[in-house]
């Protein structure tokens, strides 16, 4: 048996979304807006979330894991990266030989492990990949159609991997409106661990030294664009970002290790009152940052609306 998907017009007979929140959800719009898919059937952990999405027209039904993976075209897994190796460890007795499994999640090198584990000889069918999209707002509601508009998607397949079945995962992704590259797993890992992983971590913590502040209600409310800008991720879901954080934790020590020094050099020009020394790194950093606003605008992946 194959996959079952039509490569001339790619239409996915049977998507299985497995984790249907915001990332899972938005892809399953966005082939529906494409007529890229037969029926999408979602598996999740909350029935209560999974009715949401059949009212919300994300899914088309509801199934047990089981059930939802007979005659399945493509499976995505969209749930937190730690719970990557028990989903995939209660899919493999029923991964049917055609099946494309493959995954949104953030972080890369763990999920690898995960699915070579529990999927043995299946890991064969298993396309890692990671959209470049997202929100800090998460569960189906938050579910958008053109999330991945004109943004990238990084996949990192497998020696094992059939490039049929890369490439029918890359169709995908292009269908849903982004853009494919493709990339090794230590090399997305260390990339995203500086331009996503960090940042993350840094806004979490901003947040919470105002928030437990003695006079943090005046600061709060206070507080303007600059700390709003700053901090928005700060809203995101604190069990993905666990789970990132345990999962990539190598390549963020790195870049926490990093950040410490930077941060010490920055205290140290303060301290003396050094404005030489720190206009020169503010004008870098600025530059730098004009640089890539610009960048993103001239090519594919269109930045977000406030940075135009
Ligand atoms: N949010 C982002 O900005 C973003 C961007 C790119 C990739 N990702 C990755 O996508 C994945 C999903 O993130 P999201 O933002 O959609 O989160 P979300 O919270 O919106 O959705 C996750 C869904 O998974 C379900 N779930 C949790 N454990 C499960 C399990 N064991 N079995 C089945 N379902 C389960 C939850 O109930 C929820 O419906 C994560 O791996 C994350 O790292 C997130
Ligand atoms: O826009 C946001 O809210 C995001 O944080 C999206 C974002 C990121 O750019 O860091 C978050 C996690 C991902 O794995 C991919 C994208």
């Amino acid at each position: 048996m194959d996959s079952g998907v039509e490569v001339n017009t790619f239409v996915i007979p049977k998507l299985v979304v497995i984790g249907v929140g915001l990332i899972g959800g938005s892809l399953a719009l966005a082939l529906k807006r494409a007529g890229a898919v037969g029926r999408v059937v979602g598996v999740g952990r909350s029935a209560a979330s999974l009715a949401r999405a059949v009212e919300l027209g994300v899914i088309d039904e509801s199934a047990p894991l089981e059930e939802a993976l007979r005659d399945a075209s493509i499976v995505v897994l969209c749930a937190p990266v730690a719970q990557t190796f028990n989903i995939l460890h209660a899919l493999e007795p029923h991964l049917q030989p055609g099946t494309i499994v493959t995954d949104a999640g953030s972080t890369k090198g763990d999920v690898i492990v995960a699915a070579k584990t529990a999927l043995g000889d299946k890991v064969v069918q298993f396309v890692p990949a990671h959209p470049i999209a997202g929100r800090e707002v998460s569960g189906v509601d938050a579910a958008l159609p053109d999330l991945y508009d004109g943004k990238r998607v990084v996949l990192c397949p497998l020696q094992e991997n059939l490039p049929p079945d890369v490439s029918t995962v890359q169709r995908m992704w292009e269908v849903a409106g982004a853009v494919c590259h493709v990339m090794p797993a230590v090399q997305h890992d260390a990339m995203f661990a500086a331009v996503s992983h960090l940042p993350h971590l840094l806004a979490f913590a901003l947040v919470a030294q105002v928030v437990n502040a003695e006079d943090s209600e005046a600061k709060l409310a206070f507080a303007g664009s600059g700390f709003r800008d700053t901090t928005r991720i700060a809203a995101s879901s604190p069990e993905m970002w666990r789970d990132i954080c345990i999962g990539n934790r190598t390549a963020l020590l790195r870049e926490i290790t990093t950040y410490q020094a930077v941060l010490a050099h920055l205290k140290t020009q303060v301290e003396q009152s050094n404005g030489d020394a720190l206009e020169k790194f503010f004008r870098r950093a600025s530059d730098a940052r004009h640089a890539w606003g610009a960048r993103q605008a001239s090519v594919q992946c269109p930045p977000d609306a406030d940075e135009t």
